[in-house]
């Protein structure tokens, strides 16, 4: 066994847990918030949509599965820091390919375990979304204190450019009878592995494209991905959405391309209390009566009293826990978009059928 390493996690009211250091060894700072998925870690990870925080994982035991080249949805680890009740360094699964100490170590996160998971998500639920700092080289509490005061607020924070990929991309078939133009706000892999899988030859364009741009591909229909901080100041993807809507093709987006769609419709959003996190969140269909069990990640959401007094969008889908606004159609444009993730994996495949609605949208 090699010897622990002690570790502190400091948050931005001032409460101090003592644990053990996992991962690398240093110091990092985020937004805190928790995932309640008990499966799944690796695809959390690397969801460019966590990057800027750090992530509690609920559940008990996280690493026992290992890692997997393929199990990720992007390039590497996104999140900023971990902190766990038990990061298992061991691991079990045929085809893993090496363990999430390795993988932490490798991609340069670092981690805190031991800590009492149950009470800081119960911290977290009453308080609120907030800074954290995780480290296990300083193991001063006043300075850090200091240091935990020079990170920014998520509330107004613009990170969608700095994960958007620099150069275009396609994947799927370049034959395939539909061609779809993506905005890249931080977009998961499975996404564009949704769409491929349906027919779709997808072009995905760094977030600050314009129009003109996205329109040289000759696309069917236009896609505006998920994604990390603020949509709030993302006034260039507003003004390009605005064009695309002005096209009458189809366009679909998640999560904060939901947000950004909201926006270009007047409608602002918000920084919630805690935000959802997990993968058996419970969405209602309002256009089928069905009810789907759901993964989320967001800590914005749509101003709902803005969405139910707007005369341009409306509600499709609504979350049974809190009634938030989960999914909204632009009222006579071929235009819908969703605050949860129908691409999701491991999963719940539920909501699979928005991408058959998509793609059925552009078929000749
Ligand atoms: N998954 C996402 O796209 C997240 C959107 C946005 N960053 C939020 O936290 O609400």
């Amino acid at each position: 066994m090699t010897p622990t390493k002690p570790a502190i996690l400091m948050l931005e009211d001032g409460l101090v847990f003592h644990g053990t250091a996992f991962g690398k060894i240093g110091t990092t700072t985020g937004e805190i918030c928790f995932n309640t998925g008990m499966t799944g870690y690796q695809e959390v990870f690397t969801d460019p949509s966590y990057y800027g925080q750090i992530i509690i994982m609920n559940t008990v035991h996280v690493g026992n599965y290992g890692v997997k080249d393929s199990d990720v949805e992007s390039t590497g680890i996104k999140i900023k820091g971990l902190i766990g009740r038990n990061l298992e360094p061991r691991f079990s699964r045929i085809q893993a390919v090496g363990s999430l100490q390795e993988y932490l170590e490798k991609e340069g996160i670092v981690s805190i375990e031991d800590v009492d998971t149950r009470a800081l998500v119960a911290h977290v639920r009453t308080k609120g979304a907030m800074n954290c700092i995780i480290s296990s080289e300083i193991l001063d509490v006043a300075k850090l204190k200091e240091e935990l005061k020079k990170v920014p607020s998520m509330d107004g924070l613009e990170l969608a450019s700095t994960v958007s990929t620099k150069e275009v991309y396609h994947v799927g078939d370049p034959q395939a009878a539909i061609r779809i133009s993506v905005l890249d706000f931080g977009v998961k892999h499975n996404i564009l592995e949704c769409m491929a899988q349906r027919g779709a030859y997808v072009r995905v364009h760094p977030a600050k494209t314009s129009l003109e741009e996205l329109e040289k591909f000759k696309p069917h229909g236009y896609f505006l991905s998920n994604g990390p901080g603020d949509p709030a100041p993302m006034d260039y993807a507003v003004r390009t959405i605005k064009d695309i809507l002005k096209t009458d093709k189809p366009l679909f987006g998640i999560c904060l391309g939901h947000q950004l769609l909201a926006l270009a419709n007047d409608i602002p959003t918000f920084k919630m209390h805690h935000g959802h996190r997990g993968l058996n969140h419970p969405v209602k269909n309002l256009q089928t009566g069905r009810c789907e069990i759901t993964t989320q990640n967001h800590g914005f959401g749509v101003d709902p009293e803005a969405v139910r007094a707007s005369d341009r969008v409306e509600i499709t889908h609504v979350n049974l826990n809190d009634d938030s606004i989960e999914g909204i159609r632009v009222k006579g444009k071929p235009a819908f978009s969703v605050q949860y993730h129908p691409e999701a994996t491991p999963g719940p495949h539920d909501s699979r059928y928005l991408f058959d609605d998509f793609l059925q949208m552009m078929r000749p």
